[in-house]
């Protein structure tokens, strides 16, 4: 880096904070006459609004780097319209007074060059430099790292910079990585809007990372097709949405939603708790042809003719002529509630046929009424009546006789027996719902008439779903595509998927293709050295991790007295810097918890953001998709028992250290990892 260089950069800068300065304050002036310029109350209000967020948003931007990168094009063919050109590229694009671009955002066609141009594949690029930047606020532009690619200079993943913010200890919640997204991970993320894929990635490979830029990419592709509930995220609990919920916004993306995957389903959360037997048979697919039976089973012979009186005379449909019209209905084979409407417009059109016949013409108001005559509806109601999810869910589980009607020949009679309610509810209105029964209640709304729908939707840890949660995301997308990541190694329910095809297919997606992500960003190799061990007893098809870190510690101890080796543990772990979690089985929290608060340490429980206590104890089937800078597992072998996947679980725990791992234990190690004592 020449000095010459370097001050040549800070004069660019200025420039650059000087323009955004600019913009700030003229996105403030238009808030403040925006309300005179537009033509109706409806537009200034909407205007104002959009405004006073952009000015927000700009507002906020001093406080983060206005670039992480630059780019140069040579006078090559391959340069193409960028032939000699020179390009800034960052969070948000910046424009001087002139309308001049200073920095390009980093989702512009141009920019991909920035993340794969490579010396073997220049792209018309002659260099790219990477900018370091101060941690602490304000921030300041504390060097830059070169690669001539013309020269057949190429750093990859030996870039020093790519290194410190690998490195980086954790603190507070996940950051975006828009500076240092690698080559395989920007396919990912600039994949078309209408393509589908699966992310198969290990642990700490990015898969959460490329699932949010790719949101974020998608929406600055199609800002107006997805502007409005467009892209949906859907995660495996709320503590992991509340880490990953800043990257977005920090994207300038303020409007995707994020929830659970029962938030989806349902806005009350689950008040009951199925037995391990009953889940496993209500998250099985055949309860979805179990459902389809007992709804349409409601679909009824005409019980007689209809009459309706008009003046002095009546219109009629007989009993056949109406059979007739359920017949062809029910053969069309649409959402059950359609098929009750198109079956009233049916009768309403013969009745009207009748009334022409006599050589009236009924006008559009008189059909409004007949449809909703009483005749009429009554036919409707013994026909084809209407049905409530939750009514129809509550006399399945109730009624021996309805449930086995609708699962002859699907669940056998000891999987009936399994999910009837042993205490029935007095009526639907007082049921409580499991999260399994949430993903039954939807299939049936989604017999009834389809969900809105998203244009796209990543769902993350997807390895987790169960076949029925899987076609509530399948109707929520059936116009519109996915991304799905997961890890089938850190597959924990029952019913985790043991490939992808069948999950895709369940999914709705059965033709996305697979993609691999096997570089580790997260773990340092020690600790993924040791969890890697566990893989031979996943039952997961999935390829080990490689980690790009050779940093980390990783110390396995012998501890007795579990409570003071954990309080000694977390006592080292508060000499260095980054948040600190204390990971064990259920019954061990409520001990540790108490050994460490009688030390005078302050402990986050599960739940609990308090951003001043840098240490959490957390059980570990809550640990998925979170990562702390120093983790401290403790008798791993109770992880391992606590569930019939408890291998996996523990293989998902392990993983959690981004610099150090301690693991703690009082009995023998789990055999697989015992080996490397
Ligand atoms: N290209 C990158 N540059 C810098 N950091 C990265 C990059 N890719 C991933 N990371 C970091 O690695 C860590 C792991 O990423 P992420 O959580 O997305 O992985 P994951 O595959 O979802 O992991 P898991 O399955 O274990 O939950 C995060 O801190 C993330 O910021």
């Amino acid at each position: 880096m020449s000095v010459s260089d370097f001050a040549d950069e800070l004069v660019f800068l200025a420039r650059a904070r000087a323009a955004l300065a600019w913009m700030l304050d003229h996105a403030r002036m238009r808030v403040a006459t925006g309300d005179q310029v537009a033509g109706d109350r409806y537009t200034a209000e909407t205007l104002g609004r959009m405004l006073k967020s952009y000015a927000k948003e700009l507002a906020e931007e001093p406080d983060s780097p206005l670039y992480f990168g630059r780019l140069r094009f040579g006078d090559g063919p391959d340069a193409g319209e960028h032939r000699d050109q020179s390009y800034y590229i960052g969070r948000r694009r910046i424009t001087d007074a002139a309308g001049e671009p200073l920095v390009i955002d980093w989702r512009a066609p141009v920019s991909a060059r920035f993340y794969r141009a490579s010396a073997r594949d220049r792209q018309g690029v002659t260099a790219r430099r990477r900018f370091g930047w101060s941690s602490h606020h304000p921030v300041q532009l504390t060097g830059f790292e070169d690669e001539r690619l013309d020269q057949g200079e190429e750093l990859g993943t030996a870039s020093r910079l790519l290194t410190a913010e690998i490195e980086r200890p954790r603190v507070g919640p996940m950051r975006d990585i828009v500076a240092t997204i690698q080559p395989e991970q920007d396919e990912l993320v600039r994949a078309d809007l209408d393509r589908s894929l699966c992310v198969q990635g290990g642990p700490g490979t990015g898969k959460t990372a490329v699932g949010l830029h790719r949101a974020a990419y998608l929406l600055y592709q199609h800002r107006r097709r997805l502007s409005r509930n467009g892209v949906l995220v859907v995660g495996p609990n709320p503590a992991f949405l509340r880490y990953i919920s800043a990257v977005l916004p920090a994207l300038g993306e303020v409007d995707v939603r994020q929830q659970t995957l029962d938030e989806v389903l349902r806005e009350s959360p689950a008040r009951a708790t199925d037995t391990d037997e009953a889940a496993r048979v209500k998250h099985d697919a055949r309860m979805a042809a179990v459902l389809r039976r007992a709804v349409y089973a409601h679909v009824a012979e005409p019980g007689g003719p209809i009459a309706v009186p008009v003046d002095a005379y009546r219109l009629r449909i007989g009993a056949v002529a109406l059979a007739r019209q359920v017949a062809e209905v029910r053969a069309a084979d649409v959402p059950y509630g359609v098929g009750r409407e198109r079956l009233r417009a049916r009768i309403v059109a013969l009745l009207q046929r009748q009334l022409e016949a006599r050589g009236e013409s009924p006008g559009r108001a008189w059909l409004e009424k007949i449809g909703r005559a009483a005749a009429v509806t009554a036919a409707l109601d013994q026909a084809w009546p209407k049905i409530r999810p939750e009514e129809l869910l509550t006399t399945l589980l109730s009624d021996p006789d309805t449930l086995a009607s609708a699962a002859d020949g699907i669940l056998t009679d000891g999987e009936q027996k399994v999910i009837a309610w042993e205490r029935p509810p007095r009526t639907f209105k007082t049921a409580k719902w499991s999260v399994a029964d949430h993903a039954l209640l939807d299939e049936i709304a989604g017999l009834i008439d389809h969900p809105t729908g998203y244009r796209h939707i990543v769902v993350d840890e997807a390895q987790d779903l169960s076949p029925m949660q899987c076609r509530a995301l399948a109707r929520r997308s059936a116009h519109g595509s996915l991304t799905v990541l997961g890890d089938l190694a850190q597959g924990t329910t029952p019913w985790a998927a043991a490939d992808w095809p069948a999950q895709l297919a369940h999914l709705g997606k059965p033709d996305a293709p697979v993609e691999a992500l096997t570089l580790g960003f997260r773990v340092p190799a020690a600790v993924l050295a040791l969890a890697n061990r566990l893989l031979p007893g996943l039952h997961a098809a999935a390829p080990a991790t490689r980690s790009v870190r050779t940093d980390g510690a990783l110390r396995i101890r012998p501890a007795p007295d579990l409570g003071a080796a954990t309080v000694a543990a977390v006592g080292g772990a508060l000499g260095h810097e980054g948040s600190i979690a204390v990971i064990a089985a259920d019954p061990l929290l409520a001990d540790l918890t108490v050994a460490l608060r009688r030390a005078g340490v302050s402990v986050n429980l599960a739940g609990e953001d308090e951003p001043d206590r840098r240490v959490t104890v957390l059980p570990a089937g809550l640990a998925k998709g979170l990562e702390f800078d120093h983790v401290i597992v403790v008798e791993p072998d109770d992880i391992v028992r606590a569930e019939p996947r408890g291998l996996n679980r523990l293989y998902v725990v392990l993983t959690r250290a981004v610099s150090r791992l301690d693991v703690l234990h009082s009995r023998p190690l789990p055999a697989l990892l015992a080996a490397v004592e």
